[in-house]
């Protein structure tokens, strides 16, 4: 059932009661949430930059573009709980309880009913994947291969689920300059993609909303891949001089056949939710507004299954193709390394970087 006006003022008021302040963070979602729910899309003028906090007050609120105004309640009610549950937990120590892993910065990791759900949280920048972002997800990935959870989920917080690599990665050029740049940003790579290859459980992507660029193509890597009616695909890689990763190039063509990862690899064709399910990169599609409640409540049905046998029957589905993959990462990882110091990539992402280019 859809959170009702009622709900959110019983989740108003549960706020109030926190044993834990939740942190500016969550404070800045709470509010955004419950201005979306009550206004709909931001609508006051972006503050100067001077006024950080109504500055990033209004980021966060501005973040969640078009959002339904019930699916903003929904969600807002939804973190309310989970911070009530996690709060109880922290105070009653109960064992299973609903669980937050502390040390991430650009991740909200948190375990609950046999699901560890790692939410990228850089929804005013839609979640881009920064460098710190991408070594979160790879120590986020490790911990939750090795915890007591029967299944994973990768999800996004806000309107978007992934915009990709973070553009801006590329200014923080080391002493050796952008060969070396190149390099690590390339080791790095390889070895995010390599976690996604490794994952010894069932991955499954919960696609709230857009995902462009490395985001689309890992998900070739998951076991089930949900998506918001929301939802697009788009790999613009041609636009931004570089070529497929993720292992794409392996999985897209074995997914969907040649001619149409052809579409959408090299002509950076943007598929929606539904076309990207016909084609079989999706497994299922939902509306946007019953979306969380249905694939939670799958998810959580999926989860009681015996944690042993579904680890089993992954690695039983996916292992033969491992090397295979490995091999693929590394050559996609040596191809990208050229590109990232052509003339073409740079240029697309300084046009990006000084606004005059959007995908
Ligand atoms: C270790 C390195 C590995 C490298 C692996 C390579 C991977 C390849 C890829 O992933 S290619 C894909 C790269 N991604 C993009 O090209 C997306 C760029 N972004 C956009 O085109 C748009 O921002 C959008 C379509 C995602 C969203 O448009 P919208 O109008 O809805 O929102 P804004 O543009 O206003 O976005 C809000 C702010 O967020 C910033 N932002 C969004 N995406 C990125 C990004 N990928 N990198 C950096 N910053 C991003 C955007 O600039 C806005 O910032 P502002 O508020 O300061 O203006």
């Amino acid at each position: 059932m859809r959170a009702s006006l009622k709900d959110l003022e019983n989740a108003v008021n549960q706020v109030k009661l926190l044993k834990k302040d939740p942190g500016n963070e969550v404070k800045l979602k709470l509010y955004a949430l419950y201005k979306q729910a009550t206004e709909g899309p931001c609508n006051m003028p972006k503050p100067g930059v001077f006024d950080l906090i109504n500055k990033a007050k209004w980021e966060a609120w501005n973040a969640l573009g078009s959002l339904p105004e019930e699916t903003a309640r929904q969600n807002y009610v939804d973190l309310v709980s989970s911070l009530s549950s996690s709060s109880e937990s922290s105070s009653q120590v109960k064992p299973g309880a609903d669980k937050e892993h502390a040390g991430y910065g650009t991740l909200v990791v948190t375990s609950e009913d046999g699901i560890t759900k790692i939410m990228l949280n850089r929804p005013t920048r839609k979640n881009a994947i920064s460098t710190q972002m991408y070594q979160e997800i790879i120590l986020a990935l490790k911990a939750a291969s090795q915890d007591d959870s029967a299944i994973t989920v990768l999800t996004g917080n806000g309107d978007f689920y992934c915009s990709g690599n973070d553009l801006t990665n590329v200014t923080d050029t080391p002493l050796g300059g952008i060969e070396e740049k190149a390099k690590n940003s390339t080791n790095l790579l390889r070895d995010f993609v390599a976690s996604f290859i490794d994952f010894p459980k069932p991955l499954i992507a919960v696609v709230n909303g857009p995902a462009v660029g490395i985001a689309v193509t890992l998900l070739g890597l998951f076991d089930i891949v949900y998506a918001s009616d929301r939802a697009t695909f788009h790999t613009p890689f041609s636009h931004l001089g570089l070529s497929p990763e993720g292992c794409s190039s392996y999985t897209f063509p074995k997914i969907m056949g040649p001619t149409k990862a052809t579409e959408m690899l090299t002509f950076g064709k943007k598929l929606t939710a539904r076309e990207a399910c016909a084609q079989g990169l999706v497994t299922e599609v939902f509306p946007d507004a019953t979306f969380q409640k249905e694939v939670w409540t799958r998810l959580t049905a999926y989860a009681k299954l015996p944690s042993n046998v579904l680890r089993i029957s992954k690695q039983v589905i996916r292992n033969r193709e491992k090397e295979k993959l490995h091999s693929v990462n590394v050559e996609e990882s040596s191809i990208i390394q050229g590109r990232f110091l052509s003339e073409e990539s740079m240029n697309a992402v300084m046009n990006f970087l000084s606004k005059r280019a959007k995908l």
